[in-house]
């Protein structure tokens, strides 16, 4: 390599784009996949959860560009998925004889803490001679971001660590409630800028080369957390927040995801029923929904979001993106176990009674109940 190469900046810069659940990560990573800046990037999409649906969704073109992770959550499997997908990703990814990409974009999940991929992205020794840290873009979602901030550390960390916050979905709340929460989110960072977008609608100039990161102009909490990363790396292996698990369904004691699949279409009256008990009645506590629905003559997939209380539009996809024609279907929670999600299955069917539902009512009303 020639001289004038060396240096930070003939490193890969790698960025990462972090946000809570359903606030927008892969909306904006289609539309960044197709702009000229993102032609030679490798994209590394993790997922939450034992089925994988991003994939699927992502926009068909880049199939190519597009490094897809599993096994669970990516601040578990730092040390080991990401490390070594980005170790490998050079030479796995070569065309004729050298490296193809000139960009990383990582999307982590929606529950990660950012310190351990930070840290390491920073630290690995093997990293650093490829690799520099670009920028952390944050998502945050105008429509649920003051609960989640509320409720889950992890959104605070991520909002944190940012060096741009795009505050998503601003198209669908009040400018108070705009207001409140940006008020909000320049407390947790001062210095990061937060830009409102619209379906992931950026200029990928305001969200890339925002030069290395630079932790020092971060807030001292980003420095504790990542401190405490480092101590805790060197000193007991990596730990951090919850508990180290092989089960990649769950996160911690509260939060797991359930993947349902159904063979056979299901009844679009007694599916949508379904959601509307279970968001009415455990709304908060339903973190994520997502899913690919085979409905009873619907040729076309139907694609569904829900975020918390929001239920997003569906989508009908032109076509099946593979020759799997199943309904899937990934539900985070809080709370909530998967026997109990389980149970609700029979108000997808149709021929149901009054009764039924009578009884189903009351057990959420029970659930609901002070001990
Ligand atoms: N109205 C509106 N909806 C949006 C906007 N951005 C994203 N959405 C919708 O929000 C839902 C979730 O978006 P995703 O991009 O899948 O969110 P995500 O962060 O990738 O979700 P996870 O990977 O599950 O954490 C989808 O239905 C999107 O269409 C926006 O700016 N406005």
């Amino acid at each position: 390599m020639s001289p004038i190469l060396t240096g930070p900046q003939s490193l890969i810069p790698v960025s990462v784009v972090t946000g809570f659940l359903g606030s927008g990560k892969t909306t904006l990573l289609n539309q960044l996949v197709q702009a000229r800046e993102m032609r030679r990037a490798l994209v590394i999409i993790n997922e939450f959860g034992a089925i994988s649906l991003d994939h699927d969704l992502i926009a068909r073109s880049t199939d190519d560009l597009v490094v897809e992770m599993m096994g669970g959550c990516l601040c578990c499997t730092i040390r080991g998925d990401l490390l070594r997908t980005l170790r490998e990703a050079p030479w796995r990814f070569a065309r004729e004889g050298s490296c193809w990409f000139d960009r990383v974009v990582i999307e982590t999940t929606g529950l990660a803490d950012p310190a351990p991929i930070l840290h390491t992205l920073m630290t690995d020794d093997h990293l650093t001679t490829l690799y520099r840290l670009d920028g952390v873009i944050a998502t945050v979602d105008a429509s649920t971001g003051m609960t989640t901030l509320d409720a889950q550390e992890e959104a605070i960390k991520q909002a944190a660590m940012a060096d741009r916050i795009l505050l998503t979905k601003t198209d669908i709340v009040s400018a108070r409630e705009q207001t409140t929460l940006e008020s909000r989110l320049h407390l947790i960072n001062p210095a990061a800028p937060i830009i409102p977008v619209t379906n992931g609608q950026i200029e990928p100039a305001a969200i890339f080369d925002a030069g290395l990161y630079d932790p020092a102009i971060r807030s001292h909490d980003v420095q504790r957390w990542l401190k405490t990363e480092a101590y805790e790396t060197e000193h007991r292996g990596h730990v951090h927040g919850h508990h180290h698990h092989h089960d990649v369904n769950r996160h911690d004691d509260h939060i797991h995801a359930t993947c349902l699949t159904f063979d056979d279409p299901l009844d679009a009256e007694g599916f949508e029923r379904w959601l509307d008990i279970l968001t009415l009645f455990k709304g908060p506590d339903i973190l994520r929904v997502k899913g690919i629905v085979n409905l009873v003559g619907e040729a076309k997939p139907v694609v569904i979001h829900g975020v918390q209380h929001i239920f997003h539009p569906p989508v009908l996809l032109e076509s099946w993106p593979s020759e799997d024609r199943r309904t899937r279907l990934v539900i985070i929670t809080r709370d909530i176990s998967a026997e109990e999600l389980r149970a609700t299955l029979s108000l997808l069917t149709s021929g149901i009674t009054r009764y039924d539902l009578a009884g189903f009512v009351e057990d959420m009303l029970n659930d609901h109940a002070p001990a």
